[in-house]
């Protein structure tokens, strides 16, 4: 079984309300995966059941084979994980940040240092080491936050939403970082609310290099703690239809799917009012809200 992560009929109630419902799913390893929701879906309180940090309320979970409940410190060693809140300590420098997290982790010297080098190298801190946490950027954060959670060499790596609130320039910068270390055969699974995200690191706009023989990541959608669909970019495109006529009717838009551009072509051609109506391919967001019902906030 090369499955790095697996769900199987998971549930979790609050209040005998279930937010996450029969969720059953796998992620292969070296795989980018991206769960997308409409605020309230369900997505956050799955990566902390993903990550032990919460406990299923029914089913069952594996991380690199072993189950979140019986196994759960086996589990967090083989996991990295960035949450939303910003949870680096801003009156420590950034080095003590990652000295902090190598103890805890158990790192031997000389070992721990090197893997700090490597980390802030890789994250581009190696500069800003001695610098207090409270005079980075966001961005800077961020990614010290990304260097932190793998400094004890996890083979997986979850993201809640890694750029929110960031500048393009910042997040654009990230998302290579990500893409590099999914290069580097490390798994991820990222939430995220932004659709260009997705269509980035898991679908068809990825940097793929000559001979990189990665298949594209696959996307899942959650809404109202189920998941409605799962596949590639590519995949979600074809069952929705590639093909998208819009259409204006009063003040409001109207979609309207087709298996493929030409189909989505020749039905506006045949009209003999095309006043408000244009053509072009679906992309993620259409499928979102077609699915969903709803944008994003
Ligand atoms: N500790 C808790 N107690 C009770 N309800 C909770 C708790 N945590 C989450 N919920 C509820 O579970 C539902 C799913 O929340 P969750 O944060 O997982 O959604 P999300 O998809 O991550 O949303 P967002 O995009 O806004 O972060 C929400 O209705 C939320 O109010």
């Amino acid at each position: 079984m090369n499955a790095a992560i697996s769900l199987e009929n998971v549930y979790k109630t609050y209040n005998n309300r279930s937010v996450v419902k029969d969720l059953s799913f796998t992620i292969e390893k070296g795989e980018i995966f991206g769960l997308l929701g409409p605020n309230g879906a369900g997505k956050s309180t799955t990566i902390r059941m993903l990550t032990t940090l919460t406990k299923p309320s029914q089913g069952q979970i594996e991380i690199s084979g072993y189950d979140v409940l019986r196994d759960s410190m086996l589990v967090k060693q083989s996991i990295g994980v960035v949450l939303q809140s910003l949870s680096v300590d801003g009156d420590l420098s950034v080095w003590e940040n990652m000295e902090f997290q190598g103890r805890l982790h158990h790192i031997p010297n000389p070992k721990r240092q090197r893997l700090i080098n490597q980390w802030l190298e890789y994250v581009e801190l190696g500069s800003r080491r001695n610098d207090l946490v409270k005079t980075l950027s966001g961005g800077m954060k961020r990614r010290l936050q990304i260097a932190r959670a793998l400094l004890h060499q996890p083979q997986i790596l979850f993201l809640d939403e890694p750029t929110v609130g960031l500048d393009p320039q910042t997040r654009r910068r990230l998302w290579e970082i990500i893409q590099g270390l999914n290069q580097q055969g490390m798994t991820i699974l990222l939430t995220t609310h932004y659709m260009d995200e997705v269509e980035y690191l898991c679908g068809a706009f990825g940097v793929r290099t000559a001979g990189d023989n990665r298949k594209p990541g696959r996307i899942g959608i959650m809404d109202s703690g189920k998941l409605i669909t799962l596949g590639t970019l590519q995949e979600l495109r074809s069952e929705s239809g590639e093909g998208l006529l819009v259409k204006q009717v009063g003040e409001h838009w109207e979609y309207l799917f087709f298996p493929t551009l030409r189909e989505a072509s020749n039905y506006l051609n045949q009209q003999e009012d095309k006043t408000g109506m244009m053509v072009r391919p679906s992309n993620l967001e259409d499928i979102f809200v077609e699915l969903t019902g709803r944008q994003l906030d």
